[in-house]
């Protein structure tokens, strides 16, 4: 199942909000209806909305009426910024936006739609490079899963958060493919329910046994011994290793420590920020109050109540027992490890 598909200057994304009980694209002809997927969650996972953006970035400049160079690079840097801010915590987002600018701006083409052909394939190889990225992490992750491991996940790091197989689960593919037994409990992760619908879901569909757990019983899982290790994806890394990722994910490194249960992040280069010496510098995007106080549509809390929604939160490096990239496996301290693992 393809998180989205490039055909002939048109964007189709998957509607995640509407899995798993239907596969429905959306047709995207301009920038700003991939705007709105993004901001929906109709395409979601770090990587999956940088390729997203580097498109609809793409599909934004196919529109520009630029008579020189100087005017086509201002229009298309207004789009860049529309797309960027359509959701701050992941920085797979802005570095998708940020590195077609950069692409535009190095090179000396004159003609205008050569330029936007230059977008197209910039675009084309970020999603290219993705899918590779998550082979590379799935060969340096699978060293890490024992033999008959049963793996718990938060949120959903597969398939549909990436351009090809995913990041944590990724890894668990890989260990699968690599002829380990594993199975998989799956955090539903409330309010938006990424592990119900979609890693609940992309398990199924590779006849890995999966379990669903609603999040509050994580806790007494692993207290039960029934955990082998953890593998969560990530939105933003900074660069001594503190992790941005779905609200929740705090909470279950805590759980493991308390447990000593190995717990892995596994995100590629390009979700790490070495602009940020910590995690208390990532913006948590916060999301509306109805996704706390409805359920299906279905209010369920009283009008007028109080609400609080921040889509993510940061787990410290130091409850991180190691980060699974796609240049190899970072493990503590971080500032070292990660910088290692940096291109020049
Ligand atoms: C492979 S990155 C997946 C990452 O993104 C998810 O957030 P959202 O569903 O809001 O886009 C979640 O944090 C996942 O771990």
């Amino acid at each position: 199942m393809e998180t989205m598909r490039w055909a002939d200057g048109c964007l189709e994304i998957l509607d995640q909000t509407k899995l798993p009980g239907k596969v429905e694209y959306i047709n995207c002809t301009e920038h700003r209806t991939v705007c709105e997927a993004i901001k929906r969650l109709s395409v979601r996972g770090a990587p999956a909305i940088g390729a997203a953006a580097a498109y609809g970035l793409a599909l934004g400049a196919a529109s520009v009426n630029a008579g020189t160079r100087k005017e086509f690079l201002t229009a298309v840097e207004d789009i860049a910024a529309e797309l960027a801010a359509t959701r701050p915590t992941a920085v797979n987002l802005k570095w998708a936006v940020d590195r077609i600018l950069a692409k535009l701006k190095n090179c000396d083409c004159q003609a205008v739609n050569e330029l936007k052909a230059l977008l197209v394939r910039e675009a084309d190889d970020i999603y290219n490079e993705d899918l590779a990225s998550n082979k590379k992490m799935g060969e340096f992750g699978r060293e890490l899963v024992p033999d008959n491991a049963a793996i718990l996940t938060h949120c959903n790091a597969g398939a549909l958060a990436t351009a090809g197989l995913g990041t944590a689960l990724g890894v668990i593919r890989a260990a699968r493919d690599a002829g380990k037994k594993v199975s998989v409990y799956a955090d539903e992760t409330r309010p938006l329910l990424q592990g119900a619908r979609l890693t609940a879901w992309e398990m199924l569909q590779e006849n890995i046994p999966v379990t669903l757990i609603s999040d509050n019983m994580a806790g007494y899982l692993m207290s039960l011994g029934k955990v082998n290790l953890v593998i969560v994806g990530a939105d933003r890394i900074t660069a001594n290793g503190d992790v941005a990722n779905k609200i929740g994910t705090y909470g279950v490194a805590v759980l493991a420590k308390e447990h000593n249960v190995p717990f892995y992040v596994a995100a590629p280069m390009s979700t790490i920020d070495f602009n940020l010496a910590s995690g208390k510098d990532i913006p948590i995007e916060e999301r509306a109050a109805g996704e706390i106080t409805h359920f299906a549509g279905i209010r369920v809390a009283p009008e007028g109540v109080g609400v609080w929604n921040p889509a993510f939160d940061v787990t410290p490096a130091r409850l991180i027992s190691a980060i699974i990239t796609d240049r190899g496996v970072a493990k503590p301290p971080y500032g070292q490890s990660l910088a290692k693992l940096r291109l020049p």
